[in-house]
């Protein structure tokens, strides 16, 4: 067998327990099933099996309890035969704590979806009797018939039974004695057909009522006592009760008194454990119905608890995400600023720069050109170095200007600048000193060295004229050099002195380079292309 075969096996093996009333056996087989098949069908059936098992035994709050259980699991119930026992077995169990309208719910529920081999049969007849203990059926009620019509054609024979003792209580409660009599002895050979302990000792009972309402005390005392013979020592129900009550009457009418006591205080018992039953099952009935409550409100609280954690999680969530959004725009906000900063810092550097230059030839303007001297001379002065100061004026550039105009002429200063840079290192500083005067200040250069550069720019300036649309316009400079050897590392010195040799060169024909000596007649005009000694 497979695994699910043998828990169906199990199952069954507890059903024909419960059947023989071997309810403890019943009781361990029903419950392995339900914790332990893992069959939800099968978990459905046994739980509706061991409800009923318990109601029989009197455990009435365990039943309800798993009543309540089976109900609220209802909706989720597809297989049909599970719903099926589900219904018939709780509406039985309301039935029995005086839940009618609950119970006549549950078998009305019961015929909507019948199960396959099943009929209409068994949901009437529990409807039947619920209506019948809600007194709601007269003997002439349609329910009736229809119910022993539907047992009758669905071979149902223990139910029609039923439901025609149902009849025949009523036709008793309605003072139709004969009726009733007339009713039992045609219902007589299908309840001896079909013996069911429960409608043998109805109909004996009833029986005696019958016959004690027509008068006939010798029938109604002989039914009764065959009731009471068939019974087992200790039982407690309702029809015991109403034999027992048939039994004192007739005593009492026969004025045997004794007997009349005895039969009384047995009718007593039974009444009285009777109604003890009853109201021990109202009692477990309120008690689960509390209980369900209980938990009902439990879990409403838990759920209001969770709704409040998850509004809590979610407050947390958004409070995490408003504090990235915050930090994500503050970073952006940073980062705009830094951008702002870097591209102000950029066009403060490029205005400074811009500042130190000379607009028309790029390099260094006057002013940016002495500071700088000024700085790497006192740099030079500690690290006892040398350098060369050397002034450059153009020759007769008014002239050129008034020649050619005043573009060719910054063409020219452009192309003089570009002529001088040729000879310089990177730490030379190159600057315009004004209108067509040039400065370089040659870092680390001794005063011969000096003096060649001098003659080199010079003699470069002889040679490149400039270029101007295939005119060639010649030019010259004349250029005074000072050096720190002689001069000192004080920049205006330097600068006096690199003038006074520049003036000397202009005076003594231009186009040369003369450098400033510290003799007393310093002044050598030098030839264009000689040197300075
Ligand atoms: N095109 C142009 N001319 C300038 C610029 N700056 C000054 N000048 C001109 O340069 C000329 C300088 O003339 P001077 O100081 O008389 O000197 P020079 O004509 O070169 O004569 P010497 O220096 O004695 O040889 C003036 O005509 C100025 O207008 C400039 O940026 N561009």
């Amino acid at each position: 067998m497979s695994a699910h075969e043998r828990w169906q096996l199990r199952y069954l093996d507890g059903w024909e327990a419960s059947f023989r009333g071997d309810y403890a056996n019943a009781d361990t087989l029903l419950r392995d099933v339900i914790g332990h098949s893992g069959d939800a069908v099968l978990v459905t059936k046994a739980s509706a099996m061991l409800m009923n098992d318990m109601g029989s035994n009197k455990r009435y709050e365990e039943a309800f309890e798993l009543a309540n259980r089976l109900t609220a699991d209802l909706p989720r119930t597809q297989d049909k035969l599970a719903r099926f026992l589900v219904l018939f077995y709780v509406s039985q169990q309301f039935r029995r704590a005086g839940q009618y309208d609950l119970a006549a719910v549950y078998a009305r529920d019961m015929m909507q979806a019948l199960p396959p081999g099943e009929t209409s049969c068994k949901p009437q007849t529990m409807l039947i009797s619920v209506l019948y203990e809600n007194h709601k059926l007269t003997s002439s009620s349609p329910e009736l018939q229809q119910g022993i019509d539907a047992c009758q054609a669905a071979g149902e024979p223990v139910y029609s039974d039923t439901i025609w003792l149902v009849q025949d209580s009523i036709y008793l409660d309605e003072g139709q004695p004969d009726k009733a009599i007339a009713l039992l002895n045609r219902i007589a050979p299908s309840i001896r057909a079909n013996p069911s302990y429960y409608h043998m000792q109805d109909a004996r009972v009833q029986l005696a009522q019958a016959y004690w309402k027509l008068g006939d005390d010798g029938k109604a005392n002989a039914a009764a006592l065959a009731a009471l013979a068939a019974s087992h020592p200790g039982d407690i129900d309702v029809t015991l009760r109403d034999a027992y009550e048939v039994l004192y009457r007739v005593a009492k009418k026969r004025r045997n008194a004794s007997a009349a006591l005895n039969y009384y205080e047995h009718y007593a018992v039974q009444n009285l454990g009777h109604l003890n039953d009853v109201s021990a099952r109202t009692l477990a009935y309120d008690v689960a119905q509390q209980r369900m409550l209980a938990q009902k409100l439990e879990t409403e609280k838990l759920s209001r608890q969770n709704n409040i954690l998850r509004l809590q999680q979610t407050l947390a969530r958004k409070t995490i995400e408003t504090g990235r959004l915050y930090i994500a725009l503050l970073l952006m906000a940073l980062a705009s600023v830094i951008f702002w900063l870097l591209r102000i810092k950029r066009s403060q550097l490029h205005f400074k720069r811009q500042a130190r230059l000379d607009g028309l030839t790029g390099i260094f303007n006057h002013q940016h050109f002495i500071s700088e001297a000024q700085r790497a001379l006192h740099l030079l002065e500690r690290r006892q170095g040398a350098a060369c100061l050397v002034f450059i004026d153009l020759d007769h550039f008014k002239q050129i200007n008034d020649t050619h105009g005043h573009a060719i002429g910054d063409a020219l200063l452009k192309h003089t600048a570009g002529l001088c840079k040729q000879p310089l290192r990177a730490n030379d500083l190159f600057g315009r000193l004004g209108g067509e005067e040039f400065g370089i200040l040659l870092l680390g250069c001794l005063h011969d060295q000096g003096l060649a550069i001098a003659h080199c720019i010079r003699a470069a300036m002889e040679a490149t004229p400039l270029d101007m649309d295939g005119r060639a316009i010649a030019f010259s400079a004349s250029i005074g050099v000072a050096s720190t050897q002689s001069s000192g590392f004080g920049l205006q010195r330097l600068c006096r002195e690199a003038d006074g040799a520049l003036y000397k060169a202009k005076r003594s024909g231009r186009n040369r380079v003369v450098a400033h000596t510290a003799h007393e007649d310093p002044i050598k005009h030098l030839q264009p292309g000689n040197a300075d000694p």
